[in-house]
């Protein structure tokens, strides 16, 4: 899916509209129909208490107005509160207008704001994406006595005080929603760890928005979903052999962290890879070749960590970093690595610490190198963030600076191509955040840069879904709390086996 800015779901709006040749308010009516149903399927009409509708004076409180037209008309008891406004739109006056007479509706008076118990169901209406600056005055009172209220406040398309695509001034008074139930597209601000607070669990109903709009719109931020990633995973080809799908090598492990090596080593088995040669301190023989037999275990000479880089020529890609730590002898091995490999790389964990600590090995970085750091690692490849919008612009010039492929693992993991490009995956869930599960993405993606077919992009975007979708097949089986990395492994095939395009048929 593309992320469209506020701008552009304006115009997708306006576009619907001509290309259908409806009036606007049609198009509010489908939108608020879509939120009554959701609602309607999940309270039911004697629920005790009334539902209160909080509207602001543009479209997003004309959503609002509908909404409560149809859920009183369904025999739901709904009252309605108005923002007074020196202002309102066209269609917020309209459906004013045909709000039914019996319908408990009154302007908001910020002396006797409405009590709310701590249960009760409150829409907010106030502010969409229309939104140009934070909220004041009464606006804010009335949002910050919904949030003290307790309530359980469903937002409508955005919650309000939230801009859906930039960051805001510290301190704004913000909706916190416990749902965020938004039109057609998934908005930046959704996908952002600091806004969590506020959007709660989001959801985007359809609601028929212009395809060709929406398709020949320019965007540089993708949401990863299956539909993006249809026939990127080609079939196996009948006649394959294990030479088909490459011979990659993952150097990884010291002392104490071989169980890095292990998981790095047996997602990528599992990712489809043909053959995988691990390069291990002496220390890791025994423990990689019992736990992994089907790889091959080529020792280092060193007992505890890797000290040497062995004669690349076998490899198609190769993978450095889970458990390797930071010895300055493995700092070499990284430098030799980034100086002489020709084939496709995937760096993660002590690795990207290392190239933090000795950042004039950046330079060094062969083109479409795939970099897998955490906030933390991707700060010591930059610098500290100010907000979440401030790290995504880092991520996006890291990658355009070192055309690299950068990972920023998190809720929702972004991907920064050498474009410029943000990808935001959508699998994955809390369980994962757990030891081992980056050794698990790591040891996935060599096996997906391996395989000659895919190109770059398509590797990273295919092992971030397959990765996360492995983690939420695991979790149904174990729960969230009791997921370890171990468990995503076991998923990888049936995570790949989803995304795998079938033939054509006859
Ligand atoms: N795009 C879609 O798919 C659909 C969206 N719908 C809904 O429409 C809203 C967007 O509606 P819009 O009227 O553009 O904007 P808002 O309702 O969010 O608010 C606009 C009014 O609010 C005033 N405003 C803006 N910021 C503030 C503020 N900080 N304090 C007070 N007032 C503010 C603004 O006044 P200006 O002076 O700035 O012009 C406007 O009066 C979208 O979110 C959806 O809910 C459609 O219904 C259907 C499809
Ligand atoms: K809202």
């Amino acid at each position: 899916m593309k992320i469209l800015s506020a701008d552009q779901t304006r115009q997708a709006d306006q576009a619907t509209i001509q290309a259908e040749g409806i009036r606007s308010e049609e198009l509010m009516e489908r939108a608020a129909t879509a939120l009554s149903s959701w609602l309607m399927e999940r309270v039911e009409p004697d629920e005790p208490g009334e539902i209160h509708i909080f509207c602001g004076p543009g479209n997003n409180g004309g959503d609002g107005l509908v909404v409560a037209r149809q859920l009183h008309e369904a025999g739901y008891a709904v009252r309605v509160w108005l923002l007074p406004a020196p202002k309102h739109s066209p269609d917020f006056t309209l459906n004013r207008q045909r709000l039914p007479e019996e319908l408990p509706c009154a302007e908001l008076n910020p002396q006797k704001l409405p009590r709310l118990l701590p249960h009760t169901i409150v829409l907010d209406a106030l502010f969409g994406t229309g939104l140009r600056r934070p909220l004041t005055d009464v606006a804010a009172s009335v949002v910050q006595h919904l949030n003290k209220a307790q309530a359980r406040v469903i937002a409508v398309d955005v919650p309000s005080g939230l801009y859906t695509d930039a960051p805001q001034p510290a301190d704004s008074v913000v909706v916190q929603a416990r749902y965020t139930i938004s039109f057609e597209l998934p908005k930046l601000a959704f996908l952002l760890p600091q806004n969590a607070p506020f959007v709660g669990q989001w959801h985007v109903l359809p609601i028929g928005l212009n395809e060709e709009f929406i398709h020949t719109s320019l965007v540089d931020t993708y949401y990863v979903d299956a539909v993006l990633l249809a026939g990127r995973l080609p079939q196996r080809p009948q006649f394959s052999h294990k030479g088909t799908f490459g011979h990659a090598l993952l150097l990884a492990g010291s002392r104490g962290k071989l169980g890095a090596a292990v998981l790095a080593s047996r997602a990528c088995l599992h990712g489809g890879v043909g053959l995988l040669t691990v390069r291990v301190p002496a220390a890791g023989y025994d423990i990689l070749q019992i736990s992994a037999p089907e790889a091959m275990a080529l020792t280092d000479p060193a007992t505890d960590f890797v000290t040497e880089l062995p004669d690349l020529k076998p490899y198609a890609a190769i993978g450095i970093g889970p458990g390797i730590g930071q010895e300055a002898a493995t700092r070499d091995v990284l430098e030799q690595l980034l100086r002489e490999a020709d084939v496709p790389l995937v760096l993660d964990a002590d690795a990207l610490n290392l190239l933090g600590a000795n950042r004039e090995l950046l330079d060094l970085l062969p083109p479409d190198t795939l970099l897998t750091p955490h906030p933390k690692e991707f700060e010591r490849l930059t610098e500290p963030a100010r907000d979440d919008y401030h790290r995504l612009e880092l991520l996006r010039n890291f990658a355009r600076q070192r055309r690299c492929y950068c990972v920023l693992k998190g809720a929702y993991t972004a991907l920064a191509t050498p474009d410029g490009t943000l990808y935001f995956n959508s699998t994955g869930n809390p369980g994962m955040a757990t030891g081992g599960s980056g050794d698990v993405l790591t040891g996935l993606l060599l096996a997906l840069r391996t395989d000659q077919r895919l190109s770059p992009l398509d590797a990273a975007l295919l092992g971030l879904y397959a990765h996360g979708r492995a983690g939420d097949l695991a979790a149904e089986e174990t729960g969230q709390a009791g997921l370890v990395a171990g468990d995503i492994v076991r998923y990888i095939g049936p995570a790949l086996q989803k995304l795998t395009t079938l033939p054509a048929r006859l």
